[in-house]
Order: C-alpha cells, then sequence, then structure tokens
C-alpha cells in the first residue's frame, strides 16, 4: 500500500516512525512545506518526498492530512483538483475538531462534488514506540477494504477502536492530548524527588515505572472487572502514608483539575470543529 502524508510533523512522524517498526508494509509518498521535515522523515523511514501535494494524492493509496487543524482548508484546496479522478485515494484527516461533515464542505467550495472516501482518526504521539490509543471513523462510503487497510495502519502502531464521531471531542482529550499530561505528571512527581534528595533521573525512573505497570495493572485487572478504586484501597493503609498523600492531592484539587482539563480540551476541540 502507498501511504500518502502531508504534513510531516510531530504526529504524522510518530505515525510514520511507529509504523516502519512494524511488518505493516506501507511505502510512503511525504509532502511538507517545511522540505526539510519531509526529507528528514524519508531518511529515517526509507520514504520518498513528493514535488507537490497533488502528487501525493494521485500516488496513493491512503493519504494523512498531517496539518495543524487551521492549515488544513488550505492543504484541501490543493488536494481537491486530484480528487475529481475516478481513483480517489482514501483522506485521512487526524486533526483535532475537524468534522467529516466540515472536511467535505470545505471540498465541496473547491469543486468536489462527489465526497471522497473520508476517513477520521485521533491518534496520540506514542504511536511513535507502537503504543497509539487511536480511534477512527468513517464516511458512510467507505469501502469495506479501504475501512480495514486503515484499521490495520493504526492498529500496528497501538490500539485503534472504532468510535462515533460525536464523541472523537473527549477521546481527543482522553488519549490524544493526555501524553502530555502525563509527561507534565512525571515531571512534577520527578521535580517532587527531586525536593527530597533524589537525583532527577533516579526520580523519573522511579515514577515512570510505577506509572507503567500502573496503567498495566489496571489493563490486567479490568480484565476481571476490578475498578481503579478497588485497587487505589489496596494501596492504601489504615493510618498509613498513601492515603495522607492522597486526601492532601485531592484537598489540592487533583480530581477537579483533571476533570478541568477534559473540559477545557473538549470545548476547545470543538471550537476548532468548522
Ligand atoms: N501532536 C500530537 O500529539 C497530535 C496531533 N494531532 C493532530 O495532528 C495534526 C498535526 O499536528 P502536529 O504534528 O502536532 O503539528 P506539526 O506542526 O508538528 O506538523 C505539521 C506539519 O505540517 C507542515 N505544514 C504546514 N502547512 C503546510 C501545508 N500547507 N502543506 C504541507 N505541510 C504543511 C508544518 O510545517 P511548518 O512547521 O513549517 O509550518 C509541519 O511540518 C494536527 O491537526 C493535530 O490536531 C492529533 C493527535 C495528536
Ligand atoms: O494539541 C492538539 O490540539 C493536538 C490534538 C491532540 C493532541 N494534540
Amino acid at each position: 500500500m502507498r501511504l500518502g502524508v502531508i504534513g510531516t510533523g510531530a504526529m504524522s512522524g510518530a505515525i510514520a516512525r511507529g509504523l516502519t517498526k512494524t511488518d505493516n508494509a506501507a511505502q510512503f509518498v511525504l509532502f511538507d512545506v517545511n522540505d526539510a521535515a519531509a526529507h528528514t522523515l524519508a531518511t529515517d523511514i526509507g520514504g520518498e518526498v513528493a514535488p507537490d501535494i497533488e502528487t501525493v494524492v494521485k500516488e496513493c493509496d491512503l493519504v494523512i492530512l498531517g496539518v495543524k487543524p487551521h492549515i488544513q482548508r488550505l492543504v484541501l484546496q490543493e488536494v481537491a483538483p486530484a480528487l475529481t479522478s475516478s481513483k480517489r485515494p482514501g483522506i485521512i484527516s487526524i486533526a483535532a475538531g475537524r468534522t467529516l461533515t466540515a472536511i467535505f464542505q470545505d471540498l465541496a467550495e473547491f469543486g468536489v462534488s462527489e465526497c471522497p472516501p473520508l476517513i477520521r482518526v485521533m491518534p496520540n504521539v506514542n504511536a511513535q514506540i507502537g503504543m497509539s490509543a487511536s480511534a477512527i471513523c468513517f464516511c458512510p462510503n467507505v469501502a469495506d477494504d479501504m475501512r480495514a487497510s486503515a484499521i490495520s495502519i493504526f492498529e500496528a502502531i497501538g490500539e485503534c477502536i472504532e468510535l462515533p464521531e460525536a464523541s472523537f471531542s473527549v477521546f481527543s482529550a482522553l488519549a490524544g492530548a493526555s501524553p502530555a499530561w502525563f509527561f507534565q505528571i512525571l515531571d512534577s512527581f520527578a521535580r517532587a524527588g527531586v525536593k527530597h534528595g533524589l537525583t532527577k533521573k533516579q526520580a523519573l525512573q522511579a515514577v515512570t515505572q510505577s506509572m507503567l505497570g500502573s496503567a498495566r495493572m489496571v489493563q490486567i485487572e479490568s480484565e476481571k472487572d476490578t475498578v481503579p478504586s478497588e485497587l487505589i484501597d489496596r494501596v492504601c493503609s489504615p493510618g498509613g502514608t498513601t492515603i495522607a498523600g492522597l486526601l492532601a492531592a485531592q484537598a489540592a484539587g487533583l480530581d477537579s483539575a483533571l476533570v478541568q482539563a477534559v473540559d477545557a480540551t473538549v470545548l476547545r476541540d470543538q471550537e476548532l470543529g468548522g
């Protein structure tokens, strides 16, 4: 399969780098206004750089639009002329907020009368190490084999669930944005460790391994229907250290800070939608 990428930045780069470490045999055709960015990625993954967007669209089976949401309309204007031929690639948007309807409305304004096969995916940056949590949804006209190809890409670089588009905003918060929050949480814990005398490296190693193990524990225990609150109780000894720390974190607004983070992300995602 020939996989096009328009906009070879942080997220597309993570997808491409992650995919080349799997046995998914995609051949990449890349384009970026920043020619150096496209060439760097091409060198890393063994792909080719196209001279323009039209070439990417004409040569590929699936094309990932990897530009920021506010740039997408501009890119769709350049994509549109190549979508009038009978062989049209699947267009995969990974942009936060941008709905399938908004994407088709833009294309229609640029002369595309019949909706092309449009696919929306919300991946995350951990795609680079095969650990993305991705959601996918499709326009009704996407053929079964194209759906399967798109799903196979995102399953190769982590987990991929089919989700109604209406749930994309909250998924974007919980899975698309959350890596940044977890990186922040790790960094904050590591600083607390430094405050108490560990080196930054020791502190980061301790808290990273603990977070990894805890996430895995939740995954494994959830198969037995054990919920996180039961796991919390297993750690909190009566009159012990953990409950003292947990209550202090809650008094400082831990729960409400996380809910507010999700609320703000959902709101911003919806603002970016049109
Ligand atoms: N970063 C993440 O973790 C995630 C991002 N996303 C989505 O992925 C998309 C890309 O985000 P991200 O990778 O962070 O952004 P980046 O800025 O890292 O990458 C975008 C790339 O597109 C290039 N570009 C800008 N304009 C054009 C154009 N007209 N034609 C071709 N290329 C262009 C940029 O070049 P230049 O830098 O020179 O402008 C840049 O190299 C966004 O829509 C975002 O919502 C989704 C999930 C997670
Ligand atoms: O910050 C953003 O808008 C993108 C979408 C999800 C993660 N990064």
